[in-house]
């Protein structure tokens, strides 16, 4: 009898080296995320996070090694609808009007492909992410009526709507009224419950405490930490729990460079 094959990785960095034009960001990568795993990518203002993030998107350029996500080299990937994306600092409004129905919607046709139209499940599934933010009773209600952290929220329901495997978000409370901040925690916890692989690039994981386990440091673009999110990495009481000598706006940068390095599979029982 032949074990059944391990799950592969959501996300494979191998030496991965990420930028923009020919000019490198970040340097000599290794990371393996499995499925459902929930990481926050913490690290100083541009230290690289974000680079890293549109890496594994194909919107930033991979100069060397290897970035795969669910198998496949990044830009490959056939169904695009796997992997969600909430972009950092990024409202919904634009010159066109639409309702939180319509932006959510096309969501939807991410994961249904070009020319296709929405059928009654797709429907369904865009209410229900409307709804798993919070914002039910503003359906169809115009975004641009709406305050920027619920704009926030809708772009995680567009997110949401196209069912991903792997859900990629750019600092996504920051900015955003405690009303907003409580409904995303809510929805990631489930949405990680259901097996959903999370990436939340941040600078502040109390807002999502208990759904974040994982925590990726990047320093100066290089990977400095990569282990379990430790009580007090990102402390934002410092009259509570003092930060350690060295330690830059509460993340502990005097931890172990590169500890424990994790090899891929879920070391934290999720
Ligand atoms: N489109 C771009 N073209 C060229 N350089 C860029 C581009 N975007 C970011 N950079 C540079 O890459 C470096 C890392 O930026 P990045 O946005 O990845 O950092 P970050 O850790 O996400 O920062 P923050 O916490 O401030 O969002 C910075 O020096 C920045 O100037």
């Amino acid at each position: 009898m032949s074990r059944p094959a391990p799950a592969p990785a959501v996300i494979r960095l191998r030496d991965a080296t990420i930028g923009y034009g020919d000019v490198p960001i970040v340097r000599g990568a290794d990371l393996t995320v499995g499925p459902g795993e929930a990481v926050a990518v913490l690290g100083s203002n541009g230290s690289g996070k974000t680079t890293l993030a549109r890496g594994l998107l194909g919107l930033a350029t991979v100069l060397g090694g290897d970035v795969e996500l669910l198998g496949a080299p990044v830009g490959r990937l056939s169904e695009r609808g796997r992997v969600g994306y909430v972009p950092q600092r990024h409202s919904v409004t634009g010159a066109v009007p639409a309702t939180v129905r319509e932006v959510v919607g096309v969501g939807r046709l991410a994961r249904l492909g070009l020319f296709r139209r929405l059928g009654a499940a797709d429907r369904a599934a865009v209410t229900d992410a409307v709804a798993a933010v919070g914002l039910a009773d503003r359906l169809d209600d115009p975004v641009a009526a709406l305050s920027g952290g619920q704009q926030r929220r809708v772009l995680v329901a567009r997110a949401l709507a196209a069912e991903p495997e792997l859900l990629i978000m750019d600092e996504p409370t920051a900015g955003v009224d405690a009303a907003s901040q409580e409904a995303l925690a809510g929805v990631l916890a489930r949405i990680s419950a259901l097996g959903t692989t999370l990436v939340v690039v941040t600078h502040e994981t109390a807002p999502l405490a208990g759904v974040l386990t994982r925590a990726v440091v990047v320093d100066h673009g290089r990977i400095s930490y990569d282990g379990p999110l430790l009580p007090g990495q990102d402390e934002p009481d410092p009259h509570h729990h003092p930060a350690p000598r060295g330690t830059r706006r509460g993340y502990r940068m005097d931890q172990p460079t590169v500890t424990p390095r994790r090899g891929g599979s879920a070391e934290q029982g999720r």
